[in-house]
């Protein structure tokens, strides 16, 4: 049978993802979450006219021939209006933003002017409505100035603290949970017995969910017992996670335990092995609310699956719009071979040509075990099932990995 094509896969894991509930987080908070309604704001900005400069508020009748002698009758510094108006002959001190009084239609800056006493000579012309700052100029109250599903920026905050927003509604965080299966796996740092190996893959994928704004948590190990992977499934369901993610255990072998334990646990397996290397074990399914990602045990295999099906499907539930990995186009810096069956995703360097696209060198070994390739690698390489051999200087599509 053929194996479920990567599209309809990502589409499957996809399918029915609604953002979780909008929860309100302080400002500080916001960065990187995305909005859940659309924000108004709630006041003018700014509120009244305001200066520009450090000056004097003057009427520009009064200075319509040059020098103008004027005399100064108070002070207006930001934050301490004056209430009084300006007659004829008459000029306010004012600071950059100073409230202009309705009497005054302009702002000499202080560099055009000389102080004499309690008179001030202005000595350039400057024409009515020079240095003021209209009421409303940047927004007004009521502008909805940040829409939902609105991924928020560091400017944006600033923004929704302008828009007198203490603290924002946005989409609550999907939390993660990773249970790594395997009774070969021992801690980084312990000294490992025969035919054990480190175990390595959760780490990369809890900071790159982090990375995508999840929290992530660690479930540890499971043995390769139906009992062992069972209970810690159930201990991921208590943790209130919204993803299981496993890694290991996920292929054919009398030890790949995870597809059954799920299955018992009561998950509802949406497929099971699909067109894809490295990865064409994995596996999703639902058990609730609880998305299920299954990916198999070899370390670039897991990466490459998390970075394909796991990362959109927490954008989405993070609430963003733009939740796919954009493919973008580059040149390849080496040969490859035609492709067979499934869409392969080639670790591959990246650099910057300067007159032109980027140049993709797919990685010398593909291995699905090679941590240190999957390191050095920059992008992915995309090549569609039964694609031909392509030269070196041909055009190829990539998708760049997180270099964080
Ligand atoms: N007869 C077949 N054998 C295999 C097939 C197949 O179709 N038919 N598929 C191969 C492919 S493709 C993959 S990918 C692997 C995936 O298998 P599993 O998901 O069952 O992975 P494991 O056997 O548990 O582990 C594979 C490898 O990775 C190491 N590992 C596992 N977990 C971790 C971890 N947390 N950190 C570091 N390394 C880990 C594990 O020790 C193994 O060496 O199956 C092929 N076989
Ligand atoms: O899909 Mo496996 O990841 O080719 O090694």
């Amino acid at each position: 049978m053929a194996l479920m094509a990567v599209a309809d896969a990502l589409a499957a894991v996809l399918a029915g993802v609604e953002p979780l509930p909008e929860e309100a987080v302080d400002l500080e908070a916001a960065h990187r979450r995305v909005l859940a309604r659309d924000l108004p704001s709630r006041r003018t900005q700014p509120p009244v006219a305001m200066s520009a400069m450090d000056g004097y508020a003057v009427r520009a009748a009064d200075i319509a021939t040059i020098p103008a002698r004027l005399h100064v009758i108070g002070e207006i510094a930001a934050g301490r209006p004056l209430e009084r108006a300006l007659g004829a002959g008459e000029a306010l001190r004012i600071f950059t933003g100073g409230v202009v009084p309705d009497s005054a239609d302009t702002v000499v800056i202080q560099e055009d002017t000389e102080r004499d006493g309690d008179d001030v000579v202005v000595r350039e012309a400057t024409a009515a409505g020079k240095n003021i700052r209209p009421a409303g100029v940047d927004f007004h109250e009521g502008d909805v100035l940040l829409r939902a599903r609105s991924h928020l920026t560091d400017r944006h905050l600033s923004l929704a603290a302008g828009m007198n927003y203490p603290d924002l509604p946005v989409h609550r965080r999907p939390k993660i949970a990773v249970l790594a299966t395997g009774d070969e796996l021992v801690l980084p740092g312990t000294t490992p017995g025969p035919g054990q190996i480190v175990l390595s893959n959760g780490y990369a994928l809890r900071a790159l969910a982090r990375g995508e704004g999840a929290e992530a948590i660690d479930l540890g190990v499971a043995a390769d017992t139906m009992e062992a992977t069972r209970a810690a499934i159930r201990r991921a369901r208590e943790s209130g996670a919204d993803i299981l993610v496993t890694t290991g255990g996920a292929s054919v072998g009398d030890h790949d335990l995870v597809k059954r334990a799920l299955e018992a646990e009561g998950v509802e397996i949406a497929f099971w092995r699909i067109a894809l290397r490295p990865g064409k074990p994995m596996m999703h399914g639902r058990l609730g609310a609880m998305r299920v990602i299954g990916l198999p045990g070899n370390p670039v295999s897991s990466y490459i699956c998390a970075f394909l099906f796991m990362v959109p499907l927490i954008r989405a539930l993070s609430g963003r719009q733009d939740i796919h990995h954009r493919i973008e186009r580059a040149v390849l810096g080496s040969d490859v071979a035609a492709n067979q069956a499934r869409q392969d995703y080639l670790r591959a360097r990246l650099a910057h040509s300067p007159d032109g696209l980027p140049i993709a060198t797919p990685v010398g070994h593909q291995d699905s075990s090679l941590m240190g390739n999957l390191a050095a690698a920059e992008a992915l390489v995309v090549r569609a099932p039964l694609a031909p051999a392509s030269s070196k200087g041909e055009p190829c599509a990539v998708i760049k990995l997180s270099l964080s």
